[in-house]
């Protein structure tokens, strides 16, 4: 997967780049990346990139023509190099008007051949080159922050672990674990006593079934607690839903 991210903050990427498994797939050639700058594109010599907006009000406005050349040099870097499918390739703009990240999205961008990330800065991006150049707008959440370099890096690494041999075996067992759509169970490992706290017996059993079973339980009381609303929609298998009953009725009580 070759990806490339609109920002005028390149260096940023090294996050990804550069550590964790990301960063070993990538030295890998699992995966390709390049930044752009629209700096490199402003129509006037002293590299201005931004105005202030029509109609007035605090801020800045990325300028729609930089972003537009930005957005077909992104794409005719893959076309020339004949990197994949033009059709399974897509511009997205990481923005707090986008479709909600979820897991559904990030599984369908991972079997992109392309992907092109704009990442905006200031108050946001003249809304022309949007309407024109960008396939999707898509937002981490509802908060405020002050660039799409971050909201980028998090889409990227969520579609970089599901690449083939991105993570060990291990890792995407763990993967797995995760995208039961469940809230994970608690974790513990050595010392056995810390500051006089032990470690649940069962943990210590050798018993996998009883453990196995344990942890789920954990994660179904732990979901219902904390975030009932994952439960909703979700197919429970015969074992998650007894948990969840006998969970349930413990709570009555
Ligand atoms: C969500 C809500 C709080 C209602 C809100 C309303 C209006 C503006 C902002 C806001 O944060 N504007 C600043 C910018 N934000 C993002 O890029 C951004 C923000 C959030 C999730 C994201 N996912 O991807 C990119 C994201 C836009 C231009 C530079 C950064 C936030």
């Amino acid at each position: 997967m070759f990806i490339q991210a609109i920002t005028l903050f390149p260096e940023m990427f090294a996050s990804i780049t550069e550590y964790g498994v990301t960063g070993r797939a990538f030295k890998q050639n699992l995966w390709q990346f390049a930044a752009i700058n629209p700096r490199q594109f402003a129509d006037n010599k002293l590299g201005y990139i931004d105005d202030r907006p029509f109609g007035g009000g605090p801020g800045m406005i990325m300028m729609a023509s930089p972003i537009q050349t930005a957005i077909d040099a992104a794409k005719q870097h893959y076309k020339q190099h004949s990197i994949g499918q033009p059709e399974n390739s897509r511009v997205v703009y990481l923005s707090p008007q986008g479709a909600p990240l979820n897991h559904a999205k990030v599984q369908a961008l991972s079997r992109l051949d392309n992907l092109v990330l704009l990442c905006g800065r200031y108050e946001g991006i003249d809304e022309r080159v949007l309407q024109t150049s960008v396939d999707e707008e898509i937002s981490i959440g509802d908060f405020v922050v002050s660039g799409g370099e971050l909201p980028a890096m998090m889409l990227m690494d969520a579609v970089l672990r599901l690449l083939p041999n991105v993570l060990g075996d291990s890792a995407s067992a763990e993967q797995d674990s995760f995208a039961n759509g469940l809230l994970d169970c608690p974790h513990y490992t050595r010392p056995t006593e810390f500051q006089g706290m032990s470690v649940p017996e069962v943990l210590k059993s050798g018993n996998h079934a009883l453990i196995a079973e344990w942890r789920l339980e954990q994660s179904l009381r732990r979901t219902l607690q904390r975030r009932p609303e994952l439960l909703d929609g979700r197919c429970l298998l015969p074992q998650e839903a007894r948990l969840l009953d006998k969970i349930r009725l413990e709570q009555e009580q």
